[in-house]
């Protein structure tokens, strides 16, 4: 199955994996404490506006993983102070569905020590929700809230099980583990 792709979340970890048919040659970087999807030194020039961008930002005592642009607001509202449920909210209705050939959904998570919270913007919903275990999220297929069966307990596990589970044409991915002694995030680039 395609799911495009897709964030997981949980309390106290997260993850965050690029399936793409159309842009495979991408990979996941660290750039100021930040990671950031860009396309490979071999990868096609496109003017597509929404093959890179920061999927993992660490925010206040937590941390944001999404599939585009708006992690950046969701985390500059975490970062305000804003409860998770409202700044996922406010920032997917804000910046909305991506306005390309498939709609494609944004999709985005908050990690905190004790609590994660996922959010998806798609043409006909805007879903925003707390939950207490490992729960997926998908631009295509798995496009509402399902659990997940994530067993890692590092960041860089949380990574190699996303970039592994079964979904067609995967291409990098980041993980991301939050509790008393902060953020730490790995990437797995396969
Ligand atoms: N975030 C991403 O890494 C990303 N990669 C591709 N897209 C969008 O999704 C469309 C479909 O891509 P694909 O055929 O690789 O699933 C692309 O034309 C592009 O507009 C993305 N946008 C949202 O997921």
């Amino acid at each position: 199955m395609y799911v495009g792709r897709f964030v997981v979340v949980g309390p106290g970890i997260g993850a965050y994996r690029v399936s793409s048919r159309s842009f495979p040659n991408r990979e996941v970087v660290e750039r100021d404490g930040m990671l950031t999807v860009v396309p490979t030194a071999d990868a096609e020039p496109t003017d597509n506006p929404y093959v890179s961008y920061n999927c993992l930002r660490p925010a206040d005592a937590g941390a944001v993983v999404g599939n585009g642009s708006h992690v950046d607001p969701v985390a500059e509202k975490v970062e305000r102070g804003y409860p998770a449920r409202d700044a996922l909210a406010e920032a997917l209705l804000a910046m909305d569905y991506e306005k390309d050939d498939y709609d494609t959904p944004r999709v985005a998570g908050v990690v905190e020590a004790e609590t994660a919270t996922i959010g998806v913007v798609r043409r006909d919903a805007l879903l925003v929700e707390e939950v207490s275990e490992p729960t997926l999220v998908a631009t295509y297929e798995k496009n509402a809230p399902t659990p997940f069966a994530l067993d890692a307990v590092s960041a860089s596990e949380a990574a190699r099980d996303v970039y592994e589970a079964d979904f067609e044409h995967a291409v990098c991915a980041a993980g991301v583990t939050v509790d008393g002694g902060g953020v730490t995030s790995a990437v797995y680039n396969g």
